[in-house]
């Protein structure tokens, strides 16, 4: 019987899902890759990510700061970046495929007990802000629960016949940001839906605004719990060419980091590839 239940799991774990409404478990998620005494590799990840969005925030500050709105496209069950956007834009709009994820963000916007304790991670994330620059973890979160109360938390899906919004209106008038991290490669099958997905967001901009898409390099699977999701790879000349054909972008500015790993199915490094809406 114990035997029969662990060949089940293993062989589980050698198939590969993309079923983020049955098999993506966002609590499992959030306590692999977001709890800070995890010296695993995605700490390293998330510390690049967090890193340079800090610094392209603060380069673009005075083109940011007091902006309406962004949109976090993919969010899962996190608020990494959120955190950090909350801090110049009045609203955030969240969004997920996933509705379980939608829920744990919603169950920490109302402060409720069985929220994830996001704490200990949001002051990881704070000491990489250059001291000058910090306010206190109080002030930060009040600004995020504000601009998630000031914006909108809904369903959202890459294969939407005509919009990428599932159940809530498009901004009339658009985004000044849009930020998404870890999704485009897990959400779309194929490089023109990713194409598709790229000149959806660029229509989704206002004049000036900026597109920054956080991914992986080169992977094609990840793992959570018993299951592994497959991963479009993609590379920061997928993306550039994908910027370019839009037409309405600007030349991207690509940042990345090599992980030493390669060659491996989890990728040869992260990268930022961020452009500004023509
Ligand atoms: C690896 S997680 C990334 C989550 C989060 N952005 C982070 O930083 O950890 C991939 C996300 O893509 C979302 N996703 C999967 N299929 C999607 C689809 N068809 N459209 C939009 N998002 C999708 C999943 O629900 C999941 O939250």
């Amino acid at each position: 019987m114990v035997d029969n239940n662990s060949t089940e799991i293993k062989k589980e774990k050698h198939l590969t899902k993309n079923d983020y409404i049955n098999h993506f478990n966002p609590t499992v998620y959030l306590n692999q890759f977001f709890v800070v005494q995890n010296t695993n590799l995605p700490t390293t990840v998330n510390d690049f990510f967090i890193s340079v969005v800090i610094k392209v925030l603060h380069e673009h500050k005075n083109k940011l700061q007091g902006k309406q709105r962004v949109l976090e496209f993919g969010c899962g069950p996190v608020l990494e970046g959120a955190l950090l956007l909350a801090q110049y834009f009045n609203e955030i709009w969240l969004c997920d495929y996933a509705p379980l994820n939608l829920q744990l963000i919603q169950e920490w916007k109302d402060n409720k007990l069985s929220a994830f304790d996001w704490k200990p991670y949001f002051n990881f994330i704070l000491d990489k802000i250059p001291q000058d620059n910090r306010k206190n973890l109080v002030e930060y979160e009040a600004k995020l629960r504000q601009a998630l109360i000031n914006g909108k938390l809904f369903r959202c899906d890459v294969n939407g016949d005509n919009s990428l919004f599932v159940d809530c209106d498009e901004p009339e008038d658009k985004f000044d940001m849009i930020y998404t991290k870890l999704c485009l490669e897990a959400a779309c099958s194929t490089y023109d839906v990713l194409q598709r997905t790229i000149n959806r967001f660029t229509d989704l901009l206002k004049p000036g605004g900026i597109l920054l898409i956080c991914s992986c390099r080169n992977s094609t699977v990840y793992d959570v719990d018993n299951y592994s999701f497959r991963v479009l790879p993609i590379n920061e000349e997928i993306i550039r060419t994908a910027f370019v054909k839009t037409g309405k972008l600007t030349e991207p500015i690509c940042m990345s980091d090599d992980n030493g790993m390669h060659p491996s199915d989890r990728g040869d490094g992260v990268m930022i590839n961020y452009a500004f809406k023509t």
